[in-house]
């Protein structure tokens, strides 16, 4: 296992937000799912450093996540200058993560690659769709090559061509190393993670396959069976509906 989170709390002032997340993260694709406001964002910043556990540990296998570098972040809202080139815009975030100087270049023509944009690399940002610029953000996060990329609601606001090839890419990328990534979208887990957490109360309450998720439910509704997303979203819905009848 890469990344290991142990019994990690967090609170906002006196609002608790997590409370005691235990959690694996190893190679591929792995999908966080969780109701609006579960502390998903949260659980994001507190693995890749931009906020401290209040409790418990995070942990990399080889290092200390505090180095940062291990680790590649693409958060729900970023943005870009407009006015630079792809291929510049892609260095300088190797740079600021530490890459050499004179290695830059070379960085970011490798993630532009690994992210289907190699043919952009002269055009500005301005001039890209918002799927492309996803996946400059994706770029620029990986050009200094980290074993954990974490990405907070990759596909948000992208229409359905962009979302598949955000896909495409994302699962290629999981392929060599790590990547932990939050969404609304049944979806992109179906068909984009290996493995899936469900962030609820303050607890990671499911961790596993999304074929783990579907057999917690006595699947016998003809028409819900019919496709594998539907039998997904019943499962993950009687999940959640679950916990609230049991603190009920
Ligand atoms: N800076 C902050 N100060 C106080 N409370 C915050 C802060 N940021 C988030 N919260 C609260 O913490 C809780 C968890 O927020 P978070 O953004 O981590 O949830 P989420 O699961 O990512 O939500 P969503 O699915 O809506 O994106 C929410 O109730 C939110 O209002």
């Amino acid at each position: 296992m890469l990344v290991h989170v142990e019994r990690v709390g967090f609170s906002y002032g006196r609002t608790e937000i997590l409370r005691g997340v235990d959690w694996r993260i190893g190679l591929g694709v792995t999908g966080l799912l969780g109701p609006n406001g579960a502390g998903k964002t949260t659980l994001l910043n507190l693995l890749v450093g931009l906020a401290r556990p209040t409790g418990g540990t995070i942990t990399m296998r080889d290092g200390d996540r505090g180095a940062g570098f291990a680790v590649g972040f693409v958060p729900q809202r970023f943005s870009l200058a407009g006015e630079m080139r792809v291929l510049d815009t892609v260095a300088y975030a190797a740079w600021v993560n530490g890459v050499a100087r004179e290695d830059c270049g070379k960085a970011a023509g490798t993630a532009l690659e690994m992210v289907g944009l190699s043919d952009n690399a002269r055009t500005r940002v301005r001039a890209l769709s918002g799927g492309q610029r996803q996946r400059v953000g994706i770029a620029a996060a990986l050009a200094h090559q980290p074993r954990l990329l974490v990405l907070d609601e990759p596909t948000a606001g992208l229409d359905p061509g962009q979302r598949l090839r955000l896909r495409e890419v994302v699962a290629a990328i999981g392929a060599t190393r790590a990547v932990l990534l939050s969404t609304h979208l049944i979806e992109d887990i179906s068909h984009l993670c290996d493995r899936v957490g469900v962030l609820a109360g303050g607890r990671l309450v499911f961790d596993g396959t999304e074929r783990e998720l579907t057999a917690l439910i006595d699947d016998t509704d003809a028409t819900a069976a019919a496709s594998a997303g539907s039998r997904f979203e019943r499962a993950y819905d009687a999940l959640i509906t679950g916990l609230g009848a049991a603190r009920d």
